[in-house]
């Protein structure tokens, strides 16, 4: 069986090869979707009990560990040395991605972020990182 939690959360960033405006220093508000996949508790009197997990323990890693991170701050490339320079002297909240953070980046980077807390028997299937509502990634894991 298959559950998805959704969070929403604010950040900056840049991509500063890019041809277009998304050069630019700027900020999205970004929809994450994180999709697990497990099979249905059924011990009797489990809290759990007809659920993969509960989407408010799924909320939970999401929020500290996504958008408690990243929200209201900012994700920096780490070879975009100008922008790195004056946003971690500016910024207490910066993720430093090893590629330009695209939507790409964030999906995977968040994906890793949330793996690591997953109850056993679940396995995160999906990561979906939508940087604007018509444009969005998604991460499955290597
Ligand atoms: N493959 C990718 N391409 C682009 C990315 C990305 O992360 N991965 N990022 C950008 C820009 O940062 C931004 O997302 C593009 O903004 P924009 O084209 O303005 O997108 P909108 O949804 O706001 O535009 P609409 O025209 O309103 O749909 C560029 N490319």
């Amino acid at each position: 069986m298959i559950i998805s939690r959704k969070i929403e959360l604010d950040y900056g960033h840049t991509l500063p090869n890019s041809f277009s405006f998304c050069n630019q220093l700027h900020g999205h508000r970004g929809i994450v979707v994180a999709t697990v996949e497990g099979k249905i508790i059924d011990r009797e009197g489990d809290p759990q009990e007809g659920m993969v997990m509960d989407f408010k323990f799924l909320n939970d890693i999401m929020m500290k560990h996504v958008h408690d991170v990243l929200d209201h701050g900012f994700a920096v490339w780490k070879n975009d040395h100008e922008d790195l320079a004056f946003i971690t002297k500016r910024n207490k909240r910066v993720v430093i991605t090893d590629e330009p953070p695209t939507a790409e980046c964030l999906a995977k980077w968040a994906f890793n972020q949330i793996i690591p807390h997953l109850p056993e028997n679940v396995i995160l299937k999906n990561l979906r990182w939508y940087e604007t509502p018509n444009n969005w990634a998604d991460y499955e894991g290597e």
